[in-house]
Parts: C-alpha cells; sequence; structure tokens
C-alpha cells in the first residue's frame, strides 16, 4: 500500500505521534493493538508509516512489527466482522497479525474483566513474537473520560495522574501510548482525509458499562457547556504529575533531615529484611550545645495543613522501605499519623538530652491499623510496627 497523502490532518497527527515515537522507538519489537475502531486503525497506519520510512522493505534486519487483535466474542457477527476488518487490514500492510478469541464469551460481563483477558493476550504474544512494547491508541478523550472516572470513584493522586505514555507491563514489556495528546476527532478528520476506513465498535454505543456512561453521557454534557472540558481535565492531570513529583522530592528531603534508624536496628530482625520501629527526630527549642533541626522543613503548627502532604508521602516511602503494609491504610489513617508526627503532644521534656536511647518518658500518639503505634517524646517521634502473625503486603 502506498503511503498516505499529504493531507493537512494527517501530517499533523503524524507531528503529534513522532514527538512521542522516536527514532529509538522504531527500534524496538512492537505489537500494535487493533480494535478495528478509528484510534487504534490510525495507530496501526502511523507506526507502519514509520517503519516503512526507518527500514524500508529491508525486513532481514528490522525489529518484529506485528498487529494484535482479540476478539471477546460478546456480540456474535459484530465481533467477528471486526476481526475479519483488522485480518483485512493486516494483510493489505502486508504486516503479520495475531488474533486471540476469548474461550467463554458469555462472561465476564465487567470492562475489567475484558481489559485482563486483553492484556494476557497482549502477553503471551509479545513473549512469543520477541517484541518488546504493546503500542495501544488511548487518546486525550480516553484520558479525560479516565481521569474523571477515577475523580468520581474517589482516587489518590495516583488516579488523578491518569494514563502514562509509556508504563511496564510486567516485568519485560512495555505498554505506549503515542496518541495520548491527540483529541478523537482529529483522528477520523485524518483517516478520512486519507480514505482509511474503520469499524464503529457497537459496544460502545451501548451504555452499559461506566465507562462508556462517562463517554456517551457525561462528557458530551460536559462539553456542551465546557468546549474544552477534555484539555482542562487533562491540563489538571498534567498538573497533578508534576506537583506529585515535587512532593516526592521535598518527601525524601524531610526523611534525610529526620527519619534515622533507630540505634539498635541491627538487631532489630534486619536479616529478615524487616524493621519494627523507626524513629523521626523533632525539632528542639534552641539550647546550647544542641543541634537545630532544620525548622524550615519542620511545620510550625500554622502550617501544618500544608506539610501533611509531605509528611505522608515521606510515611509511605518509610513504609515501603521498611516493608510495613500499607493495606489497609486509608486516606485518614495517612493524614492523621501525618498530623500526630507534626504535632507537639507534650511528650518527655526537653531536658531529656539524650538522643541516642529510646526515651521513657514517650507518651502514646495514636494506634494505626497493623498494630502500629506512634509515641512522642522531646526529642524523637518513634513509630513501632508490632509483629504479630504474617506481614502481607
Ligand atoms: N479487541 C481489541 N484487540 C486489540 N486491541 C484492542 C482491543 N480493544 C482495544 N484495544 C486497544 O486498546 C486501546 C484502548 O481500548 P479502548 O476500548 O479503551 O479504546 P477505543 O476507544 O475503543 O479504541 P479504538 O477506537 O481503537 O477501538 C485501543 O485503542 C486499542 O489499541
Amino acid at each position: 500500500m502506498d503511503g498516505p497523502p499529504e493531507c493537512f490532518a494527517w501530517r499533523s497527527l503524524r507531528d503529534t505521534f513522532r514527538s512521542d515515537w522516536s527514532d529509538e522507538a522504531s527500534d524496538v519489537g512492537v505489537i500494535v493493538g487493533c480494535s478495528g475502531g478509528a484510534d487504534s486503525v490510525a495507530l496501526v497506519r502511523l507506526i507502519v508509516e514509520r517503519y516503512r520510512e526507518r527500514f524500508g522493505d529491508n525486513r532481514a534486519h528490522s525489529p518484529p512489527l506485528r498487529i494484535g487483535h482479540f476478539n471477546h466474542r460478546l456480540r456474535a457477527d459484530q465481533s467477528d466482522a471486526d476481526e475479519q476488518f483488522v485480518v483485512e487490514l493486516a494483510d493489505t500492510l502486508g504486516v503479520p497479525v495475531d488474533v486471540g478469541r476469548s474461550s467463554d464469551p458469555s462472561s465476564p460481563d465487567a470492562e475489567a474483566g475484558l481489559r485482563q483477558d486483553r492484556r494476557d493476550f497482549f502477553l503471551k504474544t509479545a513473549a512469543a513474537t520477541g517484541c518488546r512494547y504493546v503500542a495501544l491508541a488511548h487518546t486525550a478523550d480516553d484520558q479525560a473520560e479516565t481521569i474523571l472516572h477515577h475523580l468520581l470513584r474517589g482516587t489518590g493522586s495516583a488516579g488523578m495522574k491518569g494514563m502514562q505514555s509509556a508504563r511496564p507491563l510486567g516485568s519485560d514489556f512495555v505498554i505506549r501510548r503515542p496518541l495520548l495528546k491527540v483529541r478523537r476527532e482529529d483522528i477520523r478528520t485524518a483517516l478520512r482525509q486519507i480514505g482509511q476506513a474503520w469499524r464503529e465498535d457497537a459496544s460502545n454505543s451501548q451504555t452499559r458499562y461506566t465507562r462508556n456512561w462517562i463517554r456517551h453521557e457525561a462528557m458530551p454534557l460536559l462539553r456542551q457547556r465546557f468546549p474544552k472540558a477534555d484539555e482542562a481535565i487533562v491540563r489538571a492531570a498534567e498538573n497533578q504529575t508534576q506537583l506529585d513529583g515535587m512532593v516526592s522530592r521535598l518527601a525524601r528531603q524531610w526523611i534525610d533531615a529526620f527519619v534515622i534508624d533507630p540505634p539498635d536496628a541491627m538487631e532489630d530482625g534486619r536479616e529478615e529484611n524487616f524493621r519494627s520501629e523507626v524513629w523521626i527526630r523533632r525539632p528542639v527549642a534552641s539550647r546550647p550545645g544542641v543541634e537545630q533541626m532544620p525548622h524550615s522543613t519542620w511545620p510550625h503548627s500554622s502550617e501544618l495543613a500544608n506539610e501533611v502532604p509531605i509528611i505522608t508521602a515521606a510515611c509511605q516511602i518509610v513504609f515501603a522501605e521498611l516493608g510495613w503494609p500499607r493495606r489497609d491504610m486509608n486516606r485518614n489513617h495517612w493524614m492523621r499519623l501525618a498530623e500526630a508526627i507534626a504535632t507537639d503532644a507534650g511528650g518527655g521534656s526537653s531536658s531529656d538530652s539524650d538522643t541516642t536511647t529510646p526515651p521513657l518518658s514517650a507518651v502514646s500518639i495514636g494506634h494505626w491499623p497493623g498494630h502500629l503505634e506512634g509515641f512522642q517524646s522531646a526529642h524523637f517521634v518513634r513509630l513501632r510496627w508490632e509483629r504479630r502473625g504474617e506481614i502481607d503486603n
């Protein structure tokens, strides 16, 4: 098949695609997930076009390029017609195609189950064919819908970040999403310009699944009032990603400034890769001979609300490093823990100047899920994890 004619919408789509899909990406074996819908048909065309440019017809030394289609068999004839369409597209483009089929078409009925089936298929096929990338055609519209979905369901900051353009799949593969900055309607315009057909997904026309309800009911309503709703949601998520990076950096500085191993940490179960206690140094009132902590990173009570995200992030890092399970800690628990660490509970007295042994005059500052208790003295907050039964991370 000839390359697409030089049409404006196609060229613009190609530019955006190539700003994410670098030359190095073309040197890695890739399987392109194609449902037959407009987005993934466009992605197939873009990747094939780039690949041709780079390797021409010399396939002997080029990395593998394949198309993968999974037939969920949810819509009888329609599903088979989708499969047929993708097989014919692959044939026309001269690209090998791998087809997987659901063994149990009557289930699962939930969106998460369908995605898992597809994921397993991509993992197996990538492994069998020497591909490292699985390229998917999520768009800016998908991104906005996903973020809105996470937001409405209740999400931490990770959910607010939305989908990443590169993400590990298992330990050996990478999911790539080079169309995350492209609007769905721009893809359709570009495909029309180059005369490329696609299949409309009948399941996308139903409102059976929550995401499709967001896609077909909620987002169109929002766009009527806010034509740039998608861009605004995606921008909020990008800001969140930047803020998350900044909070992680500050959390690491906070750990370096305040968190120390207890002096007896070496006897404290280190050999099992588990420590049951961590100490956090508290700033003390200025006294001769007592080292001052950097007050700028220890919150004054009036600033506590601003610092809670940093202390929370620091605690999450410490939990991960100590092997303490986080499973039962919800948002309120983390906030309560951060506040308890930073607030003066009046434990001990500043005349307790021995900063190397566990303070006897510590007061309890609370309990958290998983047998965690905190104590505070003049110099330290101690977090103690009482190990009962197995650690189940
Ligand atoms: N049945 C399938 N077989 C192979 N890949 C798929 C299949 N369904 C989806 N994908 C891949 O996963 C991506 C995201 O799927 P999703 O269903 O969220 O998107 P979509 O809006 O329906 O995309 P499209 O317009 O390409 O069908 C698709 O763009 C495509 O790359």
